[in-house]
């Protein structure tokens, strides 16, 4: 089955990305790309109004909205989609407790798939991190992202995501974002880090030291065609469920 997308965002960089992937694919097909400046035409798909998603949802008919944007055109976004009964899988960072709020009311009315990272590689990390933490009891912890330097939030997404997998499996810690100065470690805290430079894809490693040793935990994507690709896995999945919030881990079960 052919899985009817739409996606926002369409001029900025993972909109681009989502465009070429589905390109390649014969599981889905883009039948709506919208971006605030309409007019031009990317991977070959020509972008049309933001301002129109509304009426443009219902005239073309997606069985999913593919949204990488900025927290709050993702929450205008998802909830047009509510209204016209499409599904959204969502990768935008930055929602902050309220956004995530405003996701989670959508999902009420139709399925929203959200992943702070849609890469199998940070999926697997994830999983070895709550493996470690608590095998390495005591050990600290210090976590570094690195972005591209036009990247709008920090600590990335993916970072809040792994901070809070190691509060689940350790209890919730002190995190301390950079030092300066007078700054000695206390017991129990996270370091975290993020660093903006060039075009760096995505970057993630989580330290743990303790007892003469240390682990380091790191990923790092190749390109943006790996968010893409695991999106579109996701949008394919995600068509026809009920409506509910779902999460990229059951994707890939
Ligand atoms: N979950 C994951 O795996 C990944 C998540 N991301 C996240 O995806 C998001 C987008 O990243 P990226 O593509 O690099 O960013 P870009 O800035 O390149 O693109 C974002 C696009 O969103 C649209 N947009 C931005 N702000 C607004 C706004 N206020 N109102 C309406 N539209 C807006 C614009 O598109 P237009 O002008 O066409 O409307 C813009 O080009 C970020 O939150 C990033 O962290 C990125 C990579 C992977
Ligand atoms: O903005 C990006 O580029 C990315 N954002 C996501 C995040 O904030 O974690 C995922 C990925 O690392 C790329």
């Amino acid at each position: 089955m052919t899985v009817r997308v739409a996606v926002t965002g369409a001029t900025g960089r993972m909109g681009g990305e989502v465009l070429a992937a589905a390109a390649d694919r014969d599981d889905v097909d883009v039948v709506l790309a919208v971006s605030r400046s309409a007019g031009e035409t990317v991977e070959g798909v020509a972008v049309e109004a933001a301002a129109d998603l509304p009426e443009l949802l219902a005239e073309r008919d997606p069985d999913v909205l593919v949204d990488f944007t900025g927290p709050e055109s993702c929450i205008e976004y998802a909830a047009a989609c509510a209204e016209a009964g499409v599904a959204v899988v969502s990768g935008t960072t930055g929602l902050g407790d309220d956004g995530f709020d405003a996701l989670r009311e959508v999902a009420a009315d139709v399925p929203v798939l959200y992943a702070s990272n849609f890469s199998r590689g940070i999926a697997a990390l994830r999983r070895a991190v709550r493996e470690a933490v608590p095998a390495l009891d005591g050990y600290d912890i210090e976590l570094t992202e690195t972005h591209h330097n036009a990247k709008r939030d920090a600590p990335s997404g993916t970072a809040l995501t792994i901070l809070e997998d190691i509060d689940d499996v350790r209890g919730a810690a002190e995190r301390v974002h950079g030092r300066e100065g007078e700054a000695p470690r206390t017991e129990g805290e996270v370091g975290v880090h993020a660093r903006r430079a060039g075009d760096i894809a995505g970057e993630h490693e989580v330290l743990l030291a303790g007892n003469h040793e240390s682990l380091s935990l790191t990923h790092r994507a190749g390109s943006r065609g790996v968010f893409a690709a695991g999106a579109l896995d996701a949008a394919a999945w995600l068509s026809g469920r009920d409506a509910g919030w779902y999460d990229f881990t059951e994707v890939l079960e």
